[in-house]
């Protein structure tokens, strides 16, 4: 039987969204594959169990201190000890900061094809057809693997993860692996923004550009965007103005975000901007300008004032959420 691989990634101990959407697009690939999670820096079955419950036939959890700091070397080592045992004919990994390291290793060594950051996929099997923006979003590739092995990172919020179903059972074992000769150890990792929601897996984001004139409105978007059960992220001007982070920037230089809702406030557009959010599924852009360029690719857009609009919109949000 032919077996896929959904690499899983772990955040603060728990499994991110992400790992999901790689067992639903193992199993779009080809459901007739055995599908084996590979949950790396954990001995932890409760997210192999996580992982069966959420469509897959077996999970791996691949222990080893070293991993507990993911690198692209050490993942990429230890990957390498699970993927020479199993031989499998597709390895899934999230579009992630890791997996987008990792996952052009991996092909190295397999001198296999890589399809990365792909938002859909048609066809099974050797047919499957993978779609992934290119140009920065603003047209679509379709690309077929032709090797023996075949390795896909799937771009986070694009695959309809399956149902959980808590009843599902399969092996979990734990590979305990020996990482040697690692150049660059990781001695110790300093977060500087911590929000709860992963800005690239949130579903909602209201997001702030320069025309929030002040780091203290950023408040009123994280109000906004608490409402609404999502996080804040920004544009560059945001930033560069030293309103926020640059753990937010959204953007071609930044984090690539496709949530359900993106509301920006006081951004313009530029190109760059966009890039990072045009796959977003509802756009709207709250902006002065009626001619800023935000507009040409909202679906909604409120020409005003935006420490006018949003205070209302906290208030009507707050009144429907006392009503419900
Ligand atoms: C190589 C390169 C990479 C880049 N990468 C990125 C990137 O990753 N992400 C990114 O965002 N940018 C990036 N940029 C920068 C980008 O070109 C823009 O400069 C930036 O996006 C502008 O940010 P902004 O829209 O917040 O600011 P501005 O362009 O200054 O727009 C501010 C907007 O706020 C509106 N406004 C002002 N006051 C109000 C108000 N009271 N109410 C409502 N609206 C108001 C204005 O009408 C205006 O449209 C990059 C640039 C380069 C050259």
């Amino acid at each position: 039987m032919s077996k896929i691989i959904a690499v899983a990634e772990l955040r603060d101990n728990g499994l991110r969204n992400v790992s999901f959407e790689t067992i639903s697009l193992a199993k779009q690939w080809d459901d007739e594959s055995e599908v084996v999670a590979v949950v790396l820096g954990t001995a932890d079955s409760k997210h192999g169990q996580a992982m069966i419950h959420a469509g897959a036939d077996r999970a791996i959890l691949v222990s080893n201190e070293q991993l507990h700091t993911p690198t692209a070397e050490n993942f990429t080592q230890a990957l390498m000890q699970v993927i020479n045992e199993e031989q499998p004919t597709g390895i899934v990994f999230g579009h992630t900061s890791i997996g987008k390291d990792v996952a052009p290793r991996i092909a190295g060594r397999l001198n296999a094809a890589l399809l990365s950051d792909v938002v859909s996929i048609e066809g099974q099997k050797q047919d499957a057809v993978f779609t992934r923006p290119i140009y920065a979003g603003k047209a679509f590739e379709k690309t077929q693997g032709k090797t023996e092995t075949v390795l896909v990172t799937v771009r986070p919020n694009n695959i309809e993860v399956l149902q959980t179903d808590s009843s599902r059972q399969g092996d979990i074992t734990v590979k305990e692996v020996e990482l040697v000769d690692l150049k660059t150890v990781v001695k110790e990792v300093v977060r500087k923004v911590s929000s709860g929601i992963d800005l690239s897996e949130a579903k909602v984001i209201v997001s702030g550009g320069r025309g929030i004139k002040s780091a203290d409105t950023f408040e009123m978007l994280r109000e906004l965007a608490e409402l609404l059960g999502g996080t804040v992220g920004a544009s560059r001007g945001a930033c560069d103005a030293g309103y926020c982070d640059y753990a937010l920037q959204i953007g071609q230089t930044g984090k690539v975000v496709t949530p359900d809702l993106y509301i920006a406030c006081g951004i313009s557009g530029a190109i760059q901007h966009v890039a990072g959010m045009s796959n977003s599924k509802i756009i709207v852009a709250i902006n002065k300008d009626p001619e800023a360029n935000i507009f040409s690719i909202a679906d909604y857009g409120i020409v005003g004032d935006l420490f006018e609009v949003i205070p209302l919109l906290i208030e009507e949000l707050k009144q429907s959420l006392k009503a419900v």
